[in-house]
């Protein structure tokens, strides 16, 4: 039975569905057939307190829990995640607009996956010992309390999920604000971690825009804020957080390099190309959108591009042949409409694509610009759509500069037979999410997130536990102490 697309209410605070018909009505798009789905309300200053004392009142008696039993709840969500996949992943696709062929492999799945894999990490959260002489020192992985996490709207239940996993392994509790674009999937998270046992308040949903957002990281019980967003709202958030020094993890954009050498597999490359671009319709942080191809190879790479391009299947995202659906929103998709005449008008070569498709929903065509050069906007801007510019190179050296020139950090990638090439280049891109005859993987095992611009911390893997605790450490004199006076 699939889900009602309205949920019982807008927020899930504290193991229940609440309601505060004050906030500001926010309407669900399916971007599909532009149809209102769904009406949720804005989180007032009401809400937002509600969820913030029952994520502090829950916190200690979740952080004094065994930590093996939070993770065999967490290992439990994940089963029941695994189980409701289809149900999840159709909700999923009206809420974003992606295909479900995407939807089912790449969001509740990969939910699961990271609750799975900080679950079965929670019984293992340990500090160091040291023996100093007679004396010794031994080290406490504590949590660090309330977290914020604020989501993006492209891959909302992974967003939900990669932020709760480690945050309430390690003993946070965590109120998550997700996307206005996307509210409805990670009610349905809170709903699963609350049927898995997860304690009443330590997970808390409310919705809301930017000032909800700013209301929750704003307040003295907020110990740590993740956000997944672009860059200028990174800044506000990372600015509001210092003022208090709370913690902080960005996941912010991007504008990544894909490098393709001479020597490459042609097929793999365009492949590689194809996911690193026109994948969840372009909205991909991590996305290649820079594209450098050696230019002995450009026209062949071109004239391969613009075939499988034209196998990609455009249409409802809930049919399982689709492969390429509409943009989350009207006004995304008129910003990268607004993009793609830049090019046009800077000079680019449209190689195929370059307009919104005559057809109902927010759909721009797949679009290439080769003949892009550094100086170009869409060289420089992160699209957030199906917009491809290929730049041509020459030489090693002259490519990882012009890779290197710019203000984002978040990914990079390389094609080429010869594996020396493949890892100096890598060593030398500033990116910190990188790829070698691939892109865009992005298991849970992996250390996920960006150099510069793109990011502070990491998401996922070992590492992600380092951002969500603190370390105490205690010096254990074992004999008389010595003092002057
Ligand atoms: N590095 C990563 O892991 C990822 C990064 N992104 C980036 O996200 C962007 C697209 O997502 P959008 O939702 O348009 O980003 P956005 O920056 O407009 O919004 C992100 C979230 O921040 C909230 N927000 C906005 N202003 C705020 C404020 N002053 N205080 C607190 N919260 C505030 C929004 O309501 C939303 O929930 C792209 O730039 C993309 O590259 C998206 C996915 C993954």
């Amino acid at each position: 039975m699939p889900y009602d697309t309205q949920p019982q209410a807008s927020h899930f605070i504290n193991g229940r569905y609440v309601e505060d018909p004050a906030g500001a009505a926010i309407d669900v798009i399916f971007p599909y057939t532009g149809e209102t789905i769904a009406t949720v309300h804005a989180g007032t200053a009401a809400i937002v307190d509600q969820a913030l004392a029952a994520a502090k009142a829950a916190q200690p008696a979740w952080a004094a829990m065994a930590p093996r039993e939070r993770g065999r709840i967490l290992t439990r969500a994940a089963q029941i995640m695994r189980q409701r996949n289809a149900d999840l992943s159709l909700l999923e696709t009206m809420d974003t607009g992606k295909p479900l062929q995407e939807t089912l492999v790449a969001d509740a799945t990969s939910g699961a996956d990271a609750l799975e894999f900080f679950g079965g990490l929670a019984g293992g959260l340990t500090g160091e010992t040291m023996q100093l002489g007679e004396d010794w020192v031994y080290t406490r992985r504590e949590p660090l309390g309330v977290c914020v996490g604020i989501g993006a709207w492209n891959y909302p239940t992974q967003i939900a999920c990669w932020k709760a996993a480690p945050a309430l392994a390690c003993g946070n509790t965590m109120v998550f604000k997700p996307s206005e674009n996307t509210p409805l999937c990670a009610l349905k998270v809170a709903e699963i971690l609350t049927e898995a046992g997860l304690p009443d308040g330590v997970f808390n949903v409310v919705q809301g825009m930017g000032e909800t957002g700013k209301a929750l990281i704003g307040d003295g019980r907020v110990a740590k804020v993740s956000l997944t967003g672009s860059v200028p709202t990174g800044r506000k958030v990372y600015a509001a957080a210092a003022h208090d020094l709370k913690h902080v993890t960005m996941e912010l954009g991007g504008k990544s390099p894909l490098i393709v050498f001479d020597d490459s597999d042609m097929e793999n490359a365009v492949g590689g190309a194809i996911l690193g671009n026109f994948y969840s319709s372009g909205q991909v942080c991590s996305n290649g959108t820079r594209v450098f191809v050696h230019r002995s190879i450009k026209d062949r790479f071109l004239v391969r591009l613009t075939e499988r391009l034209g196998d990609a299947v455009i249409g409802d995202p809930r049919d399982a042949a689709t492969s390429f659906g509409p943009m989350v929103s009207e006004s995304q998709m008129d910003i990268v409409l607004g993009y793609i005449d830049k090019g046009k008008a800077e000079g680019a070569r449209l190689v195929t694509g370059g307009a919104r498709l005559d057809r109902p929903g927010f759909f721009v065509a797949p679009t290439v610009f080769a003949d892009v050069t550094d100086k170009m906007t869409i060289a420089r801007d992160e699209i957030f759509g199906p917009v491809m510019a290929v730049l041509d190179f020459e030489d090693e050296e002259e490519v990882v500069a012009r890779a290197n020139d710019t203000p984002f950090g978040l990914s990079a990638g390389v094609f080429t037979r010869d594996i020396g090439r493949a890892h100096r280049v890598i060593a030398r891109l500033e990116a910190g999410t990188c790829f070698i005859n691939s892109y865009n993987d992005a298991p849970v095992e992996v250390p996920f997130g960006g150099m510069k611009a793109s990011g502070v911390g990491r998401e996922n893997a070992h590492a992600a536990l380092e951002h969500y605790s603190q370390i105490k450490s205690v010096y254990v004199r074992m004999g008389d102490v010595e003092a002057p006076y």
